[in-house]
């Protein structure tokens, strides 16, 4: 570590979340400093590095991080980049924040697990920011505090205003639903166990051929019910709600009315239109909770374990929406390292 302690990042991938990240770091975080930023658009990099003092721009990620000014990894280049940069940064024994999906898929996201294992101990915290996010963290205390009695059912809803180009049926699986894989299994402190995909008629809204919205259904090992409505194309903004129904009560989250005008008439509120502007403070929470926990030597939060839980949850989930039956899950014993 460098200038009395300050943590050294190199941000690999600098697209909407890199770049976030990167002014996260550079202008919010305390305890750290943007080392370095890596992206195969050499020029992209160049043009962050420039603006900020003592940061190297490169185009490979092993270079990076083989530099003496690194000490952590924050991984931001999309999933299918992730497992290569996991394996480089166990090489060097860094500390990573890796964007969710740790992987796209369960078979690799094993691998990074049995290399975490092999390490011997913890060094990745995967993002799945929802667990930093306010609202959520109230919604867990109460759950784990029992005074609503065993949950039973959790409703959640989840909007964006639009797809990105390109973005695939399976994405609405794998790079949106994946979030409530990971409150499900947060929230409850339950595996999932088997996945059913129901596909209302698609909305006229969304890109020919894409099968959104999509009504999810997950069953957990403790009996639980979730149900999942994945709406990618809404038009009017991001939207994501939960509602837990437990045996003595309910409790919501999601529901935007922090600040609500009457005028003219009329009463109302905003809709904010993306995740940035929703999770912004859980964001900020997420990083900032990954270099306290680097700078004091540890590994807190979503772990490689969660990744690969969510990345098998996805592979039952993609089978489901494609061949239109319940999947089960497969998985794997929870090893040692993650009880
Ligand atoms: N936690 C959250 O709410 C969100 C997480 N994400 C995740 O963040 C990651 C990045 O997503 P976006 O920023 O939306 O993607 P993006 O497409 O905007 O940016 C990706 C960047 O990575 C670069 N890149 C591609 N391959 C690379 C490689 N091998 N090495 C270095 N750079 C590489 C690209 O040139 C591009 O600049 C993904 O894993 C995605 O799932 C994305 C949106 C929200
Ligand atoms: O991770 C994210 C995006 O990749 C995904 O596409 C969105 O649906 C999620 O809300 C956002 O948090």
């Amino acid at each position: 570590m460098t200038q009395r302690g300050t943590l050294g990042v190199a941000v690999i991938g600098t697209g909407r979340m890199g770049a976030d990240h990167v002014r996260r770091i550079d202008e919010v975080i305390s305890g750290a400093r943007v080392a370095a930023v890596v992206d195969l658009d050499a020029e992209r990099a160049k043009r962050l590095a420039d603006g900020i003092e003592g940061c190297t721009a490169y185009s490979d990620a092993a270079a990076a991080m083989a530099a003496d000014d690194v000490d952590a990894v924050l991984i931001a280049s999309p999933g299918p980049a992730h497992e290569a940069d996991l394996l480089t940064a166990f090489a060097h024994d860094l500390p990573v924040l890796c964007e969710k999906p740790l992987t796209p898929d369960a078979a690799s996201a094993l691998r990074v697990l049995q290399a975490e294992q092999k390490l011997g101990h913890r060094r990745v915290q995967v993002g799945f920011m929802r667990r930093y996010d306010a609202e959520y963290m109230k919604l867990k205390a109460l759950l784990d505090g029992g005074s609503l009695g065993r949950p039973l059912m959790l409703h959640n809803r989840h909007r964006n205003a639009s797809s990105p180009p390109g973005f695939t049926s399976a994405n609405l699986i794998n790079d949106s639903v994946v979030h409530e894989m990971d409150v499900t299994r947060w929230l409850l402190d339950q595996e999932i166990t088997a996945v059913t995909v129901l596909r209302p008629r698609p909305s006229s809204n969304a890109p020919e051929g894409l099968a959104d919205p999509q009504f999810v259904i997950f069953e957990t090992d403790g009996g639980a019910l979730v149900d999942v409505e994945m709406n990618v194309n809404t038009g009017f903004g991001y939207q994501v709600k939960a509602e837990a129904v437990c045996e003595r009560g309910t409790a919501r989250i999601g529901e935007e009315q922090s600040l609500v005008t009457e005028t003219a008439g009329q009463w109302g509120g905003t809709i904010v239109q993306d995740f940035t502007e929703r999770f912004a403070d859980a964001y900020d929470r997420e990083v900032q909770a990954w270099v306290d926990a680097t700078r004091r030597g540890e590994v807190t939060g979503p772990s490689v374990w969660d990744g690969y839980a969510a990345a098998a949850v996805c592979e039952a989930g993609v089978r489901a929406l494609t061949e239109g039956v319940r999947v089960e899950v497969e998985m794997i014993e929870r090893p040692a390292l993650y009880r």
